[in-house]
C-alpha cells in the first residue's frame, strides 16, 4: 500500500499533521525504526517493543470502547468498537507469539513491567476517555492509526521486497491496505467531528493529538532504550 491521500485541506487532519510535521519526521528517523527498515533492529529490543505494545494495545482498546459509547451514530459506534476488538484480538496474537518467537515463559512474560511511558501513554488514553469531550478523545486516538500508517508505507517503500525480511510481518500489518482503510475512516470521523466543534474544543483537539503523537515517539524510543523505572533499585 503507498501513502495515504492527503486528508481535505481546510480539515482538522491537515491542520494537525502540518502541526507536528518535525516529530513525523523524527518518528520515522528513530533508530527504532531505521533499523526496523533495514532489519538491523536488535531482537531483544524488538521483543521488549512487544511485550509493551501488548500491553498497550489493552489500553488503546479501553479508550476505543469508551470512544464507542460516545458516538452519536451506529456506523460510528461499529468503527470504533470494532477497532476496540481488532486492538485485543491483535494483544491475543503478539501474546502467544512471545512463547513461539522469542522463548518466553508466561511467568517470564508476567514478570516484565509495564514500562513508564507505555503507562504514561496508555494512561493518558484512559484520562481522556474519562474526562475529555468526545472530540477530544478521538483526536488522542487517532495518532495511533495515522502515525503507524505512515511509518508503515515510509518502512515498505524504503525495503521493496519483503520475502527474506526479519521484521515483514510487522511491516505488513502496518502498511497493509485493509489497515489505510479503517485510518481513512478514523481520519474522516475526526474530520467530521472537528468541523462541529467550537475553537476552544479544536484548540484542545490539537493539543491531545500533538500530545498523543509525542507518546508515539516516547514508546518507540523506551523500546530502544529498553526503559525501566529507575526507581526499581530500590525495591529490591
Ligand atoms: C504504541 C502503538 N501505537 C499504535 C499502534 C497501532 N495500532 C494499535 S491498535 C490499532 C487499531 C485498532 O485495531 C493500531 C493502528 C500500536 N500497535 N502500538
Amino acid at each position: 500500500m503507498s501513502k495515504l491521500p492527503a486528508p481535505p485541506a481546510d480539515g482538522f487532519c491537515a491542520q494537525a499533521w502540518e502541526h507536528t510535521a518535525g516529530l513525523q519526521q523524527a518518528i520515522v528517523e528513530h533508530p527504532f525504526n531505521t533499523g526496523l527498515a533495514d532489519g538491523s533492529l536488535d531482537r531483544e529490543v524488538f521483543a521488549f517493543y512487544i511485550v509493551q505494545d501488548a500491553r498497550y494495545l489493552v489500553g488503546f482498546a479501553q479508550a476505543l470502547a469508551a470512544a464507542s459509547t460516545r458516538a452519536d451514530n451506529a456506523e460510528d459506534a461499529a468503527f470504533l468498537s470494532g477497532s476496540a476488538n481488532g486492538a485485543l484480538v491483535e494483544e491475543r496474537r503478539l501474546h502467544a507469539g512471545y512463547v513461539s518467537e522469542f522463548g518466553l515463559t508466561e511467568a517470564e512474560i508476567d514478570g516484565i513491567g509495564t514500562s513508564p511511558s507505555c503507562l504514561a501513554y496508555t494512561s493518558y488514553l484512559r484520562a481522556c476517555a474519562l474526562t475529555e469531550p468526545y472530540p477530544v478523545l478521538l483526536a488522542a486516538i487517532l495518532p495511533c492509526f495515522w502515525v503507524y500508517q505512515h511509518v508503515g508505507t515510509t518502512i515498505l517503500e524504503s525495503t521493496g521486497d519483503l520475502a527474506e525480511h526479519p521484521y515483514r510481518a510487522w511491516i505488513q500489518t502496518y502498511a497493509d491496505d485493509e489497515f489505510a482503510a479503517a485510518v481513512l475512516t478514523a481520519r474522516e470521523l475526526v474530520d467530521r467531528v472537528a468541523a462541529s466543534a467550537d475553537d476552544a474544543t479544536r484548540q484542545r483537539m490539537l493539543a491531545a493529538f500533538t500530545r498523543a503523537t509525542e507518546y508515539e515517539w516516547l514508546f518507540w524510543n523506551s523500546a530502544w532504550t529498553k526503559e525501566a523505572w529507575p526507581t526499581a533499585e530500590f525495591l529490591g
